[in-house]
């Protein structure tokens, strides 16, 4: 490459001094970007700030985001993640190098790193090129300081512009950043006009003679006392057809982040969160993670008990199908199957984390479900192949994405609809599916939005939480984490649910599933901590558990 001149390599010498990778430690930027202690943070973030410059440069000054999260991780926790230019993760193509960079050993290497990658990609530097950054942090205590350091390295690349739009949920953040990048309106005000307002227009869209004329149920949402339940609290009075309560809202005493409440806390615990109690008891509630990409339901079943009804991630999937489904087949109701007005592929994408009894009630509903590993960037790549790809975790990350393709033939259908038959059941359910394209969003997994979905859903369907459980019945699960001495030994294959090496371990858990009724199980290294995960489900709870002790038992054994 031509040389970046003086000015540019001194700026990164700088950075790198700055803020020096300790000896003994190793950053590695896994599912969820880079995720470690906050206090320890500072030189993986100013890199990831580096990194996230470069990646604007070469998709020629792009908007490119960074979040400084740690998701549904403890309060001291904390991290960062690249948000690329369409909205989504950062290409796994730049993820060996976002590595080799956090764990440059001295500013030197670094600086050669950053000049190698450059020629590598083609990155010419120091030429007046334009990049710029937005950044976004959630409410944790280190986010602060964090984001300054974030700062630091995007302005070590010359001519950077780094745009701090300051404390947001992460998929606000990949929201603006796709906005941003299709020209399309992208602050906070875009964000929030844009889910209510598409919001009300279903609501409006809801059929005389269907839905409930029963009052609206309250809604109690776990807010995970992050910024998920910050936001919802803004936006409440534009919701007033919700009667919403936010508990763990993530104002000022009110709990610590993600402690004993929060999505992932909930779905893993399978009891309530803290701040909830035997009041609530059959009341529809919700439950966010620390940084609001993710969404479960869920119900208190008896006041003597913690125990709650889940309604997860694959039943979130399953209701958003049904809906979809149901509208795309009143747009066709009267064509044949070769000929209708609006063709579709539609695709569903799960990993083995979903509950079996959930992917048996999406086949019998005639669809193929298609599976990739764990991580949202495989499934969302996945679910771009399809016209509506719909993909959801079972701890309830997920969204619906739509190509520009089916948006543009479903808005010209829409306004032919309106010039030759506005009002009739076709052009509503046209417009249904157009307002779910504007409502849900499209970069990332969202809870706010997700939840704003749900809850048309269910009014226009007249559906109470029980409705909506009632779709089918989970198969009981368990879930294990072994510690290993290397869990990269385990390497798996079919969408992780098989075990390719060691040779041999892949056989007795088959022999160990062979002695259940409706057993599954599988392993895999977890790509954000230092575990092998164990999953099992089977047909009664203690089944599934007493399968899952038995394979994590396999893999104590041969992997010690
Ligand atoms: C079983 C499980 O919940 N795994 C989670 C967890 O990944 P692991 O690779 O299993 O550690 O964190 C990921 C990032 O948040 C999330 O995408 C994934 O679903
Ligand atoms: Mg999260």
């Amino acid at each position: 490459m031509a040389d970046p001149g003086g000015e540019q390599r001194a700026a990164l010498l700088v950075a790198a001094s700055l803020f020096p990778v300790p000896d003994g430690v190793h950053f590695s930027y896994g599912t969820a970007g880079f995720r470690a202690e906050g206090s320890t943070m500072a030189p993986a973030v100013c890199r990831a700030g580096i990194v996230a410059a470069l990646r604007s440069v070469k998709l020629g000054g792009a908007a490119v985001g960074m979040v400084i999260t740690a998701s549904h991780n403890p309060v001291d926790d904390n991290g960062v993640k690249i948000v690329d230019a369409d909205g989504g993760m950062m290409s796994r193509a730049w993820e060996p190098f976002s590595d080799a960079l956090a764990n440059a050993p001295t500013p030197d290497a670094l600086l050669q790193l950053v000049l190698q990658f450059a020629k590598d990609e083609g990155i010419t530097l120091g030429e007046g090129h334009s990049a710029q950054v937005f950044l976004a942090r959630d409410t944790r205590p280190t986010g602060e300081y964090l984001l300054d350091v974030a700062t630091k390295g995007i302005n070590a690349i010359v001519d950077s512009v780094a745009l701090d739009m300051g404390i947001l949920t992460t998929p606000q953040l990949h929201w603006m950043v796709r906005n941003k990048n299709r020209g399309l309106k992208s602050s906070e005000v875009d964000y929030f006009t844009q889910i209510t307002e598409s919001f009300r227009h279903l609501l409006e869209l809801i059929p005389d003679d269907k839905g409930s004329d029963k009052p609206i149920e309250k809604l109690i949402v776990d807010g995970a006392n992050g910024i998920g339940g910050l936001k919802l609290e803004e936006i409440k009075p534009k919701l007033a057809s919700l009667d919403i309560v936010v508990r763990n809202s993530g104002k000022e005493g009110e709990g610590i982040l993600n402690e004993r409440c929060g999505a992932d806390f909930v779905q893993k615990e399978k009891v309530h969160p803290a701040g909830f109690g035997p009041n609530d008891v059959g009341v529809r509630c919700a439950s966010f993670d620390g940084d609001a990409d993710r969404l479960v339901y869920f119900r208190i079943a008896s006041p003597s008990s913690t125990m709650i009804d889940l309604v997860d991630g694959d039943k979130i999937l399953s209701l958003f199908v049904l809906f979809i489904r149901e509208q795309l087949d009143i747009v066709n109701e009267k064509d044949s199957e070769d000929n209708k007005v609006l063709p579709t592929r539609f695709g569903v994408v799960q990993t083995a984390y979903a509950n079996g009894a959930s992917t048996e009630f999406l086949k019998n509903l005639g669809l193929k479900v298609v599976f990739t590993s764990t991580g949202v960037k495989y499934l969302h790549k996945k679910a771009l192949e399809y016209d509506i790809g719909i993909y959801f975790e079972a701890n309830g990350h997920g969204t619906v994405l739509f190509t520009d393709e089916f948006v543009s033939r479903l808005e010209s259908l829409t306004s032919e609809f309106s010039s030759k038959a506005a009002g009739s059941t076709q052009h509503e359910a046209a417009l249904r599916l157009l307002a779910t394209t504007q409502l849900i969003n499209q970069a990332v997994g969202d809870a706010l939005s997700g939840m704003l979905l749900v809850e048309a859903i269910l009014q226009h369907k007249g559906w109470s939480l029980q409705n909506w459980s009632d779709l089918y019945t989970d198969l009981p699960s368990k879930q294990l984490k072994v510690k290993v001495k290397d869990r990269t030994s385990i390497v798996t294959t079919d969408a992780e649910r098989k075990v390719f090496q060691p040779s041999g371990l892949q056989e007795l858990i088959d022999r160990e599933v062979g002695n259940y009724s409706q057993g599954r199980c599988f392993v895999r290294p977890s790509g954000t901590e230092d575990v092998v995960r164990v999953y099992a489900e089977a047909s009664t709870v203690e089944a599934a558990d007493s399968l899952a002790k038995s394979v994590a038992q396999l893999v104590e054994r041969i992997l010690g």
